[in-house]
């Protein structure tokens, strides 16, 4: 039987991590596939390289879908599923819509593990799979990344558009958002570190060069030559669809000059810059620790994927394995 004898093995749903992500026991563990799907990870990095090669935005854009799939309804591949009768496809929300890229890699590494290893590797693994190829391949951080989530049957539109935090939140609500998902302030530091690769576009941070307050006035964190710089890039009306790095030294390496740029005033989003100026808790320092010790943000960064990997997976008999990571089987 290809599937093995994984399936089900049996402490899968019952761990009780409460469906969050912050530490406990999720259910999950590395050598899922060991038996029933060995050269999995292979796989999905012999699809990543060429793609990331070919691209090297796309690692950025595959690392924010494995974002976007936990924090709505848990890791369970429901960002994949597209419109159908029963599917309003998260695809169309706020955060996602024009947005979200990353499906057709995400769809050539299934159908390459379907072909070695039929009805085995979740499409939800394989998002996890592919953030993590995905850092290393840019530089980042390796780590063990716990296995066994199943898919789900269902998407959930609605929580797409509110689970997922705006890019001109406070602190405070980037706090709770992530406190939501059972995700602490260190995870938020950490995790918004992703934003060392890839790009995003003039309508999600313009606000900040034209009207921050409700006064017309720029945000004034922002440094003055990087507000110059950005509003070339983003003119006050039209362009919202140009785009500018998020950080711009080094955009498609993983290192730490996001939190370098973020003590120069040079965060690109308001959720970005806020980590520094936001004055709640730590996460002031946290920015300036990363920021000294490169080291010391990948082993957070690592501990927080895995923190992040962790919730609400669907394990044991719950869900399924699709065939197809658009719909259900
Ligand atoms: C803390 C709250 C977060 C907010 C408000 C936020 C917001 C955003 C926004 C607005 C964009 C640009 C989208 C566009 O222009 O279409 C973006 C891009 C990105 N985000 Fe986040 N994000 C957050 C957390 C995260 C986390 C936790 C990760 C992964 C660990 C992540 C990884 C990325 C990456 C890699 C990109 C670039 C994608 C690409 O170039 O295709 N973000 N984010
Ligand atoms: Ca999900
Ligand atoms: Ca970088």
């Amino acid at each position: 039987h290809p599937v093995g004898f994984n399936f089900g093995w049996g402490w899968g749903s019952h761990g009780g991590n409460g469906g969050h992500g912050g530490g406990g026991y999720s259910g999950l563990f590395p050598e899922f596939y060991q038996f029933s799907c060995p050269q999995a990870n292979d796989i999905v990095m012999s699809v990543l390289h060429k793609a990331i090669a070919n691209n090297p935005r796309m690692a950025a854009s595959l690392l924010r879908l494995h974002f976007h799939d936990c924090f709505v309804q848990g890791c369970d591949a429901s960002v994949l599923l597209d419109d159908s009768a029963t599917i309003s496809s998260e695809k169309n929300s706020v955060p996602n819509k024009n947005s979200l890229r990353g499906f057709e890699v995400i769809d050539e590494i299934k159908a390459k593990l379907e072909e070695a290893c039929p009805r085995t590797v979740s499409c939800a693994d394989i998002l996890a799979l592919a953030a993590r190829g995905s850092t290393v391949l840019s530089g980042g951080p390796d780590w063990a990344l716990p296995l066994g989530r199943r898919d789900s049957t269902t998407a959930s539109l609605s929580g797409s558009n509110t689970n997922i935090p705006a890019p001109n939140s406070t602190l405070p609500t980037l706090l709770n958002s992530f406190r939501r998902q059972g995700l602490d302030e260190v995870d938020l530091v950490a995790l918004s570190g992703g934003h060392t690769i890839g790009i995003a576009r003039c309508a999600t941070f313009k606000q900040r060069l034209y009207n921050q307050n409700g006064h017309n006035q720029p945000d004034a964190t922002l440094d003055r030559s990087y507000y110059f710089g950005l509003k070339s890039v983003c003119p006050r009306t039209g362009g919202d669809n140009n785009i500018s790095p998020l950080d711009f030294a080094s955009p498609a390496r993983f290192d730490n000059t996001y939190f370098k740029l973020l003590l120069l005033g040079k965060g690109l989003l308001t959720s970005d810059q806020v980590l520094l100026t936001g004055n709640v808790g730590t996460t002031m320092e946290l920015v300036k620790s990363f920021s000294d010790d490169e080291n010391l943000f990948f082993q957070h960064f690592a501990k927080s994927m895995v923190n992040m990997g962790n919730i609400s997976p669907l394990t044991g008999f719950k869900g399924q394995v699709r065939k197809n990571c658009r719909r259900v089987n």
